[in-house]
């Protein structure tokens, strides 16, 4: 019995192969191992190798999978993934996998999904079904904090607290792409459903808002678009940049604010860029937009980087060593998504080639998932990732001291400064201590010589010269 439960499942991996390409076949299909089939429940049991490959086939196969277990062992059988969370203590934990209609992670109906808005000329009706559109996967709990969104993640908190109480009204927050900003928008939107869930929250894109706008236009219900908008209790609005010269929308949209606005309801905006540089709007609606919070997520730092690579491996259960999270924090140029992409990948090549994710595929990966930092360097850049490596700083390295550890500081900045910039030797010494040039052209002569005979001092080295790659 088990044998032929075995070949229905070989059976949905053949239909399976025909629906998709062989790479995607042999990285998240093949590695599933087929474990039991219960009669009894409807129930087929499959492992697979990490939380990180259930993860990506519950987010984009499921309707797959359910098409081919319903041909295969027929209609209502229940998928449940053994998941190996731990391979070195032979863990694993099992989770039923969500029903196809279920896939998306949003708090979804299903109609809601289409560009207009849900309006009713019913307003009680439609004041009941609202969509919030968010992000379920987008939370305060996994939005991992750093110097860089400590403030901005703060006030957020707050205003999921109190929404349309506090004085962060509205809530701007701007910044570079993959920085943050939708997931902490996401996130308020998210704590604040859990906290009052009568609150009518809703997340839209500056874009569809926009296409629900021309569509109200073409369908001559703008009243209603206006009507739905201003039932909101938190409107939270991504992407306002590009509204920039959308005049229509963007004279509609400051009726909606000035109505939420003045009703005491809660407005938060994201942007790429600050309320100054939206070139295009009005100033009614810029003075609006500045009057309450204006935060900035800047890019995060090696340390939040590294911060947040760890919890997602741990999160999905990856063995990544700290040299090579390092390497890719440092690497990746403050992007959290090319983050996230650089580990997916590193996940996709250990699964597809079965080895273990060390630094010579981080280095190898890295090369083709992340744009890397060209500009040559500076004697600045150099002395920050050295210091930053030993952990002293630029005033320790350019004082007078002959501590051991400051020594080794210098010298090693002089030697990377003089293999990565131009510069005589005079003009190193000088912007390293005011030192004179034979100073640096000993410095040079000793790491070398080092280098030749200590391997440990090599690899030090090398990964600092790694961290040259990413942008300061
Ligand atoms: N502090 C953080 N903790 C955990 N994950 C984060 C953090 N910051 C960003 N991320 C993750 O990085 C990815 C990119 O973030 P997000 O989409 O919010 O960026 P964004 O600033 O809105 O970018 P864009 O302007 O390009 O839309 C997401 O997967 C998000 O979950």
């Amino acid at each position: 019995m088990v044998d032929s439960h075995k070949m229905l499942w070989d059976k949905c991996l053949g239909m399976i192969k025909d629906n998709v390409t062989e790479q995607q076949f042999k990285t998240w299909f093949a590695p599933i191992g087929f474990e039991s089939y219960s009669v009894a429940n409807k129930t087929l049991l499959v492992q697979v190798p990490s939380p990180y490959v259930y993860e990506y086939l519950e987010q984009y196969y499921v309707g797959l999978l359910s098409k081919v277990l319903t041909r295969c062992f027929g209609t209502n059988v229940r998928l449940t993934y053994r998941i190996v969370t731990d391979k070195a203590h032979n863990i694993s934990q099992d989770v039923e996998a969500d029903e196809p209609a279920e896939i998306e992670q949003t708090v979804a109906a299903p109609q809601a999904r289409s560009n207009r808005p849900q309006v009713s000329s019913n307003a009680a009706s439609g004041l009941r079904n609202l969509n919030p559109q968010l992000n379920l996967r987008h939370t305060f709990n996994n939005y991992i904090e750093g110097n860089s969104n400590k403030l901005p993640r703060t006030v957020g908190m707050s205003i999921a607290e109190h929404p349309g109480r506090s004085a962060f009204n509205p809530f701007y927050v701007y910044g570079p792409s993959g920085c943050g900003k939708t997931h902490l928008v996401n996130a308020i939107g998210v704590k604040c459903k859990e906290i009052y869930p009568e609150k009518r929250v809703l997340y839209v894109s500056a874009r569809l808002f926009q296409v629900q706008f021309t569509d109200s236009v073409r369908h001559n219900t703008t009243n209603d678009f206006i009507n739905f908008y201003q039932t909101i209790d938190v409107l939270i609005v991504d992407d306002i940049q590009e509204w920039a010269t959308a005049t229509r929308t963007l004279d509609t949209f400051f009726h909606i604010f000035d109505h939420l606005f003045r009703t005491g309801k809660q407005i938060i905006l994201a942007s790429d860029r600050p309320p100054v540089e939206l070139q295009g709007m009005k100033d009614r609606l810029l003075t609006r937009f500045k009057c309450g919070l204006t935060a900035e997520l800047e890019k995060p730092n090696t340390q939040l980087c590294m911060d947040i690579l760890s919890t997602k491996c741990r999160r999905d259960g990856l063995k990544i060593p700290v040299d090579v999270i390092r390497f890719i924090a440092e690497t990746a140029n403050g992007s959290v998504r090319d983050l996230e992409g650089v580990i997916n990948s590193l996940m996709a090549y250990s699964v597809v080639y079965n080895c273990n994710i060390d630094m010579r595929l981080a280095e190898r990966v890295i090369k083709r998932a992340v744009k890397i930092d060209n500009h040559p360097l500076t004697v600045d850049d150099i002395l920050d990732k050295v210091c930053n490596h030993y952990n002293v700083t630029q005033q320790n390295v350019f004082s007078r001291s002959r501590k051991r550890d400051y020594v080794i500081v210098r010298q090693v900045s002089m030697y990377f400064a003089q293999k990565y910039t131009k510069m005589p030797a005079s003009r190193i010494g000088q912007l390293i201590g005011n030192r004179d040039h034979s100073t640096v052209i000993h410095s040079c002569s000793t790491v070398e010589k080092r280098l030749k005979v200590d391997k440990a001092f090599g690899e030090e080295l090398s990964s600092i010269e790694n961290s040259f790659k990413l942008k300061k």
